[in-house]
């Protein structure tokens, strides 16, 4: 059974918990972040780019040093754009020395390639920095699938809660509303971004225990999102 009348013509996707592993991102990049970052402040506080992180972190957290602030940021899981800022500097290094490969959910590079062969648009909206979400789509371990995306972005316009941040998605690009498909695991995202209009589906990854919300279309894969919204899985694309 479908769940809308109106075919998507966009896939808007999130990063954590529906296109990569909850436990990729917790227990593989957060640890990577947390013991690289004090490295970067040391040697590279003098950087343009991380002396302007450090600028914004004196700006939200007057009088605090700068580590422990990210440091207390890290331990909330805080979507703050400096620690995402640095966090996708310390990831970008450790994919260019071989340190991290990215992994990504095995049904979704063959799902979102069947999407862009039937001439949907491809985009990410997530709380990791645009440059850590090229190295993430840049890096997996199926290559580089980053000309699948036609845009990536961030906290830039705004967080992932609020119903503001999707209408500027909306705005900054022209696409409609109705034609947007949005996927995430979580449902205060999915929310909001129904607030604004969206077509949303939330992706329940059994290996992530992903708890169900009761408001909106679920998937415990990528192509069994495609199925609810009329849209090719991987099979009806070959
Ligand atoms: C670019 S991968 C790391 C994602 C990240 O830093 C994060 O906080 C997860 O955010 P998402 O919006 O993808 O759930
Ligand atoms: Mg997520």
């Amino acid at each position: 059974m479908s769940a809308v009348s109106h075919t998507p013509r966009v896939a808007l996707l999130d990063i954590e918990g529906t296109t990569a592993p909850v436990s990729f991102v917790h227990q593989v990049l957060f640890p990577y972040a947390r013991t690289h970052l004090p490295h970067l402040l040391a040697e590279q506080a003098h950087d343009p780019v991380v002396q302007a992180e450090l600028e914004e972190i004196a700006r939200l957290a007057p009088g605090v040093p700068p580590m422990e602030q990210l440091t207390r940021w890290m331990d909330a899981d805080a979507k703050v754009g400096p620690l995402k800022a640095l966090q996708g500097i310390v990831w970008g290094q450790g994919y260019q020395r071989g340190e991290l490969v990215a992994s990504l959910y095995p049904d979704v590079v063959p799902t979102l390639e069947a999407w862009s062969k039937a001439g949907l648009t491809l985009a990410v909206y997530s709380s990791g920095s645009q440059p850590a979400q090229k190295l993430i789509f840049g890096h997996t371990q199926q290559g580089d699938v980053t000309p699948l995306f036609s845009k990536f972005f961030d906290l830039r316009v705004g967080g992932k809660k609020e119903a503001e941040s999707y209408r500027n998605i909306l705005r900054e690009t022209g696409w409609q509303a109705e034609d947007v498909l949005f996927l995430s695991d979580v449902t205060a995202e999915l929310d909001a971004a129904a607030q604004a209009g969206l077509q949303v589906c939330q992706i329940v990854r059994p290996e992530d225990a992903t708890v169900a919300g009761k408001h909106h279309p679920v998937a415990a894969t990528l192509p069994e999102a495609a199925h609810l919204f009329g849209l090719p899985d991987t099979e009806s694309a070959a």
